[in-house]
């Protein structure tokens, strides 16, 4: 943990932004710990960075309407925490995410475009959105999340994941290809 403050967010309860240092990459990860949990496991949410989808609002994938989404709901309940992991692209950066894009608009699929710039599906892991969640005193949660690879890297970590909870968002034109080829061949849940 390198430094926490309070963080006044809209529509939410009193929050705090918590920021990590990732020794391996040097980025730093932060928390968004929403309002106040206790009783039950807390609801989360690991958010990859996609810069695309979650500043500019970007149509090719469904990254900005499922953080705003997740923050809506962790208020709806009270509390809970965001994860905003610096992942962006699934791993393989924004640069590499945008050469991916470029290969898509000839026709291959996100997973085809990964490869063919000789990289995996997913290059990410969780091991440290685990050790985030085990200095904020969590170590059993509730987990928004379509992708089973997020649910089996927390456990993987030594974090319990009481409940998978769902988080699909309606599609659009742009991104039906992109959520479809995610079920197809990444196993994302329904
Ligand atoms: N390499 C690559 N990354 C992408 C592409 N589209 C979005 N991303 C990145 O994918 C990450 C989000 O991953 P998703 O697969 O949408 O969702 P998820 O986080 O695995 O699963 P959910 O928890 O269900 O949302 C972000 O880091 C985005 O920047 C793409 O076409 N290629
Ligand atoms: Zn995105």
């Amino acid at each position: 943990m390198v430094a926490r403050a309070r963080l006044p967010l809209d529509h939410l309860p009193p929050s705090q932004m918590v920021s990590f240092r990732d020794l391996v990459s040097g980025e730093d990860h932060v928390a968004l710990v929403v309002g106040a949990f206790g009783g039950r496991p807390p609801l989360i949410r690991l958010h990859s960075e996609c810069l695309t989808g979650d500043v500019f609002g970007s149509l090719k994938c469904d990254c900005g309407p499922q953080l705003h989404e997740a923050l809506r709901l962790l208020g709806a309940e009270g509390g809970g925490v965001l994860l905003y992991l610096r992942q962006e692209g699934r791993g393989i950066g924004l640069a590499n995410k945008l050469r991916a894009y470029q290969l898509q608009d000839r026709g291959l699929d996100t997973v085809e475009a990964n490869a063919r710039l000789g990289f995996a599906d997913d290059e990410r892991d969780y091991a440290m959105a685990a050790a985030m969640l085990r200095a904020l005193g969590i170590d059993r949660v509730r987990v928004l999340t379509n992708n089973p690879a997020k649910v089996a890297g927390l456990e993987a970590a030594g974090i319990e994941v009481a409940e998978r909870v769902a988080h699909h968002m309606p599609a659009n034109p742009h991104n039906a290809d992109y959520i479809a080829t995610k079920r197809a061949k990444s196993g994302h849940l329904p």
